[in-house]
């Protein structure tokens, strides 16, 4: 165990180099290590033990455990303890995001932004703890009454990636304890020290030990035993669809409850109505977070001719004057891409663009600033039977595709096997509603590229997963219904 760097934080505690299992921070000197990198510049932050099954399982089978006695706590206690989940996050704030930077490589601003507002799930589910409410159904025999009452799945798995090690922690975590469920938990390899920093927290703020674990270690090898173990009740999972696909397959034998937040696709569509400063502001803020390593990112961005101009001109402007960085110097606007595989994948994405006529407007190469950062691109000319139109980038590309009009674009638009995020800008009310029926998406951002919050319901359609998490819709996700039938209520004698 290690740490190799003194990221300078106020609360030192909070990195962490031993995962935490059944309420213990453990080592595993006999499983291997995970080293942890940073993507600016390849250093190693931490190592961490690569824990083998037998620790996953202790973790699974404590949380059954602890499961139990969790549930039985009145919803207000557990209100309560979520609820200082939530300040300790808050109070940490500045520490958290100097560890998400560090880790993942997205500028500071960006982390506290992701912190903060997916912390405001843990509030959220918190105020939710208390209104898991029940039901009375009119039973069709007088002398019935059909109850329905709502229970704790149990212990779930969750599994998380790296592009928002935090938040989609919290999204999990907070629905899952408010619900009354455990939870055991296993980060993505490259940035699991956000997951063990809000481990330490929850242990500060009264999650009783054992209720939550996190397991560092072989993806594949703890994927098969949360999938095999009949005491994990539920999986939560954000990444590729391919994985999830995976996790679909071998959780079938057990009929595992799941939650799949997968891979997108995601069309943004600026019709020729739209003001262009805010279709821009809004391509932005939607393609460009996180250098485009965001699931809900514009993938394929759709421009009425009449506007095609004006907006490729204002996009491309805005795009070349980001500052690539280290993600820690306050005025860096876009930090480096997670490894050199996601460069890899954009340059794909270029060639084949550009050799099938594509041009590029502004980026379009790997940055002077060398190792895993790569320009912001725009590029114009794309069609629809080039690979950044079919395949998600998850990359700093902005690829334009002129189209004509509204039944085009929506052809164009639904011709994918993903449906997580879609974005259009009109100033058109009968158009507006017509978009967003007939858009094959979970999400539909009308005159923004911003849709999340705790409030609204955050998933997928086709093959961009299952279930929602967020607002009132999201405590169901760990809610199973049960029945009760009450037979034999006669008149009174
Ligand atoms: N929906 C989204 O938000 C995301 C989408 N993606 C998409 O997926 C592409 C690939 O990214 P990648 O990081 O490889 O995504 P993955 O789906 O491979 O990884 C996401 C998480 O799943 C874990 N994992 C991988 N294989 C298994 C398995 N067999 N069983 C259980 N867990 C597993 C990973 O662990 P480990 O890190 O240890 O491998 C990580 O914790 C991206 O380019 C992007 O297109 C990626 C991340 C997030
Ligand atoms: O990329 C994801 O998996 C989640 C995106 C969260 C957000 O939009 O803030």
């Amino acid at each position: 165990m290690t740490i190799f760097r003194d990221l300078g934080l106020r609360e030192p505690e909070l990195l962490r180099d031993r995962a935490f299992v059944a309420g213990t921070w453990v080592e595993s000197p006999s499983d291997g290590r995970i080293t942890v990198n940073d993507p600016f510049d390849g250093s190693e932050i931490a190592d961490l033990p690569s824990l083998g099954v037998d620790a996953v399982r202790l973790a699974i089978d404590v949380a059954h455990r602890e499961q139990k006695a969790w549930a039985a706590r009145p919803a207000r206690e557990r209100a309560t303890v979520l609820k200082k989940w939530f300040d300790l996050i808050v109070e940490n704030c500045d520490d958290l995001a100097l560890i998400l930077t560090r880790e993942q490589g997205k500028p500071l601003s960006e982390a506290r932004g992701e912190i903060l507002a997916n912390a405001n799930y843990i509030e959220w589910f918190a105020e939710e703890a208390k209104r898991v409410d029940g039901d009375v159904i009119a039973a069709p025999l007088s002398e019935q009454r059909h109850l329905v009452l709502k229970q704790p799945v149990g212990t779930c798995a969750a599994i998380t990636p790296w592009n928002f090690p935090n938040g989609m922690i919290t999204r999990k975590a907070g629905p899952a304890f408010a619900a009354g469920c455990s939870m055991v938990l296993k980060p993505a390899s490259q940035t699991p020290l956000s997951a063990l920093a809000l481990a330490y927290l929850a242990q500060k703020a009264g999650i009783p030990d054992g209720l939550f674990s996190v397991v560092t270690g072989p993806a594949r090898a703890i994927g098969e035993e949360f999938c095999s173990n009949p005491k994990i009740a539920k999986i939560s999972f954000t990444g590729s669809t391919e994985v999830g696909r995976w996790l679909m397959e071998r959780g079938a034998a057990q009929i595992k409850r799941l939650s799949l937040e997968l891979g997108g696709n995601a069309p943004f569509i600026v019709f020729d109505d739209a003001d262009v400063d805010i279709a821009v502001e809004g391509a932005i803020a939607s393609k460009f977070r996180n250098a485009g390593q965001t699931c809900v990112c514009a993938n394929r961005l759709y421009v009425q001719e009449g506007i095609l101009p004006a907006f490729s001109a204002a996009l491309a402007k805005r795009v070349s004057e980001f500052r690539l960085g280290n993600g820690s110097d306050p005025g860096t606007r876009q930090g480096p891409l997670i490894d050199g595989k996601a460069v890899a994948k954009i340059e794909e994405h270029i060639e084949d663009a550009l050799s099938k006529g594509a041009v590029v407007l502004t980026g379009g190469r790997r940055s002077e600033l060398g190792g895993n950062f790569f320009e912001p691109t725009v590029m114009t000319g794309v069609t629809q039977q080039m690979k950044v139109a079919k395949e998600e980038t998850f990359a700093p590309l902005a690829p334009l595709i002129s189209f004509s009009s509204e039944s085009e674009v929506v052809a164009m638009a639904n011709d994918t096997e993903y449906g997580l995020a879609s974005y259009f800008f009109t100033k058109d009310y009968a158009r507006v509603w017509r978009m967003a029926e007939a858009l094959e998406a979970g999400m539909v951002g009308v005159n923004t590229g911003l849709i999340g919050s705790e409030a609204a319901p955050f998933g997928g359609v086709k093959q961009s997963g299952l279930g929602r998490e967020g607002s009132k819709y999201g405590i169901s996700e760990y809610l199973e219904i049960k029945y009760v039938c009450l037979a034999g209520i006669g008149p009174a004698a």
